[in-house]
Order: structure tokens, then sequence, then C-alpha cells
């Protein structure tokens, strides 16, 4: 997350928006009074007035002062914001959790196929992986909450891919994490990996998996399908 300098946004007005959150900021409008928001800082009315102002410049409070206080709203950038903390301390205190993301599968552009048969990868995943995967990608269209959760990723333990190059071009590296794939009608699949090209045409909205059958064909997938993707080392 971007703490800058310019919006003056640091540690101290993110405590502000987490105790506007414990008071139900996320949800919609709530009224504070500066006088009381500064006796739970242990802060002058004055500190507590700027911590809001600077919120707000940052787009990440909206404010409405009225004669005996002032209603404030948590926008989407000061969630976000807040987010990006309680992903910090999952990561602290979850490490080597499993992380289920939701989405429905999705065609591609139809290039998975082309950069998974590469050599260069296709050595590596071999030796990483320890199988050759079916050439191509499983798109995954994530959850709006997947998306969010998709951050949580990072405190698992990743199988890097490296980047290499042929006579013409470079190639991006890509991480991969183990992942189970499981589809409402209850049928599993243990053994795939989730693959992130440093280098994609693709959001953070979609995952691509890996693994060493066709998928659509072992759990009779469709486009619209509804699938669970379960991050993460079960051992
Ligand atoms: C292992 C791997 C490596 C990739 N490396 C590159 C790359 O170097 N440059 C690039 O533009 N895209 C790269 N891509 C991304 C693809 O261009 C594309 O964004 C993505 O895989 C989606 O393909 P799909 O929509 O056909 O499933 C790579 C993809 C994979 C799976
Ligand atoms: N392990 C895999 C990899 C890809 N696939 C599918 O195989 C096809 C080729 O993958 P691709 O990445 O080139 O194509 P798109 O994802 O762009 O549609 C797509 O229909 C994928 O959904 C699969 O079923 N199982
Ligand atoms: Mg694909």
């Amino acid at each position: 997350m971007s703490l800058t300098t310019e919006s003056a946004v640091g540690h101290d007005e993110l405590a502000v928006l987490k105790l506007l959150a414990l008071e139900g900021g996320l949800e919609g409008d709530v009224k504070i009074s500066c006088a009381r928001l500064a006796e739970r800082l242990d802060a002058s009315n004055q500190t507590a007035s700027r911590r809001l102002q600077r919120l707000e410049s940052a787009d990440l409070l909206e404010r409405d002062t009225v004669s005996d206080g002032q209603w404030v709203a948590i926008t989407d950038d000061g969630e976000r914001a807040l987010h990006a903390e309680y992903e910090d301390y999952r990561r602290i205190f979850e490490t080597d959790a499993e992380v289920d993301l939701e989405g429905t599968v999705t065609s591609g552009m139809g290039e998975g196929r082309h950069y998974i048969s590469l050599p260069g990868y296709n050595r590596q995943f071999e030796e990483r992986l320890g199988y050759e995967p079916f050439p191509g990608t499983l798109n995954v269209d994530l959850r709006e909450d997947s998306v969010r959760r998709r951050s949580a990723v990072s405190s698992l333990e990743p199988v890097p891919i490296d980047g290499w190059e042929d006579d013409d071009r470079t190639y991006g590296p890509a991480v991969c994490y183990p992942a189970t794939i499981s589809t409402s009608d209850g049928d599993t699949y243990d053994g795939a990996h989730t693959i992130a090209p440093e280098r994609t045409h693709h959001d953070e909205d979609q995952l691509e998996v890996i693994a060493p059958d066709k998928l659509r064909d072992e759990l009779g997938l469709e486009d619209g399908d509804h699938v669970t993707v379960s991050v993460g080392d079960r051992e």
C-alpha cells in the first residue's frame, strides 16, 4: 500500500480510519464528534480534526459537517487501505493457511496454450511442479470478494518460475501455488497449480490454473460454471 507524503496519510490516520470502521463506517454514514474521537485517540481536538481532514483529502473518507458533529463514511479507497492492513496481519498470523478463491470458468485469449508449451517454461514445470502441464491455462473469473482475498495468497510458499530468453525475445517470470479445484457438483481435482505470469494481459480478477490434465474434461467444466480454487499446501 502506498502511504504517500503527498496525501499526508500515515499510520496515525489509518488508526482513525480503523476506529471509524469499528463504529460502522464501512456500512454507511456514522455520526461522530471531534471531541469524542479525540478522547478515544488520546489526542487534542485539533489533532483529531486534522487527521479527519487528511483522510478526506486522500479520498479515504467522506464527511458532512453538521452543527453538533459530523457524518462520515469510509470510501472504497478507504476500505482498500484498511484491507491492506488486514492482509498484513493475516500474513503475520496465518502463515501457510489455505486460501479459498471462488469464481466462474471463462475462456481467455487462447494464448495460455502457447506459453505453457514453450520449452523454457516446460522444463521448469517438470522440475519444480513435477509434471508436464496440459497445454493451456484454465481461466477463472474471480468473484469480487475473492479478488480481494487473493492478496492473502502471497503469505504462502510460492514455486517460482524464472524468466528466460531465446534468440528473438525475453519471457517473463511467473509464480505458482499448489491448488485443488472443486466444482459445485462436489467433484475435486487435487494436484493443480495457480500460475500468475508477471507479464499478462489479464487483471487481478482473472485466475489461471494449470494441471497435468485438461481440467474441463476431468471436471466436466464449461464457461460459466462455478469453481472453488483452494490455494495452498494441505500438508
Ligand atoms: C507461463 C506463462 C508465461 C507467460 N509469459 C508471458 C510473457 O513473457 N509475455 C507476455 O506478454 N505474456 C506472457 N504470458 C501471459 C499470456 O500472454 C496471457 O496473458 C495469459 O497467460 C492468458 O492467456 P489466456 O487468456 O489465453 O488464458 C505468460 C503466460 C504464462 C502462462
Ligand atoms: N489444465 C487445463 C488448462 C487449460 N484448459 C483449457 O484448455 C483450453 C486452452 O487453454 P488456453 O489458456 O490456451 O485458452 P483460454 O484460457 O485462453 O481459453 C481452454 O479451454 C482452457 O480452459 C483446461 O481445461 N485444463
Ligand atoms: Mg487460459
